[in-house]
């Protein structure tokens, strides 16, 4: 099965001289949920960066959907949505208008974008607010419209850079039910988060950076054991940076 996200020895950053990322290699296969985690600064913006095509590899390959940037980049940006953890909307657009403009751009025949986007707006609870502009919205609102927007288009590959932030707890029951419908019609979806409980019980698998490296991969429980048995994801990762930070290898 092609892989829907694949990284094979990336390295990469801002300047030559010094990368962010030294032979970053992971792959998230369709269906699969994989949660990217690090201290902050460990290079998980830069990474997803990479992967949407804004910034190149020095070294090594990024792959969406089978292909490289170069290879076929409408197929290559057609392929991923990206939430970033700032909510970024048109002053002028109204929470419909962002979603009917988004559907055109990724090609999204009208009548079913009408039909996803009540469906969404149902789900997050936005009916009311379909006509609002960004300015009267509040910022969990705003967020809420840039992750339907996302789950719109449902595309092979999503990316969600802190995606419960901000959100009330039914917004968050609804991302979770939106974010495994999105993954029982295929895609696969990248989460770039701090909050490791979430993670531990809803990721397939975890990419855990550290100074632009890899230091763990693997299901939540692989995670675990490489960090010498610990009980919680959270344990597990002050363990595995830890071990880094004083130049150690695997523990156990
Ligand atoms: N625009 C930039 N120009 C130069 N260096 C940058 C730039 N943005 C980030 N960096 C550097 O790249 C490294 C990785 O940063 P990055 O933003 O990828 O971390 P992160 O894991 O996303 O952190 P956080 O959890 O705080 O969001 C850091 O050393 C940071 O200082």
């Amino acid at each position: 099965m092609t892989s829907a996200l694949e990284l094979t020895k990336l390295t990469g950053g801002y300047s030559q001289r010094k990368p962010v990322l030294h032979e970053v290699t992971f792959s998230v296969k369709p269906g699969e949920l994989t949660g990217l985690i690090g201290l902050n600064g460990a290079g998980k913006s830069t990474a997803i960066k990479h992967i949407l095509g804004l910034m190149l590899p020095h070294s090594g390959e990024v792959k969406v959907a089978g292909v490289r940037l170069a290879e076929d980049r409408d197929k290559y940006r057609s392929s991923c949505a990206y939430v970033p953890e700032q909510p970024s909307l048109f002053p002028n657009l109204t929470v419909a208008e962002h979603l009917r403009w988004t559907a055109m751009a990724y090609g999204i025949d009208a009548a079913e974008a009408e039909k996803r986007t009540a469906a969404l707006a149902r789900t997050f609870r936005m009916d009311k607010a379909l006509g609002q502009l960004p300015d009267t919205l509040s910022k969990g609102m705003k967020q809420k419209v840039m992750l339907m927007n996302a789950l719109l288009v449902s595309p092979p590959l999503l990316i969600i850079d802190e995606p419960f932030l901000g959100l009330d707890p039914l917004a968050t029951r609804a991302l979770i039910g939106a974010l495994e419908e999105a993954r029982s019609r295929g895609s696969a979806i990248l989460l770039s988060s701090h909050i490791l409980p979430a993670l531990e019980r809803r990721a397939d698998n975890l990419v855990v950076l550290h100074q632009g490296r890899i230091i763990a991969s693997g299901t939540p429980e692989q995670v675990k054991a490489a960090a010498g048995g610990q009980p919680t994801l959270d344990d597990a990762f002050e363990a595995l940076v830890g071990a880094a930070e004083e130049g150690g290898g695997p523990l156990g």
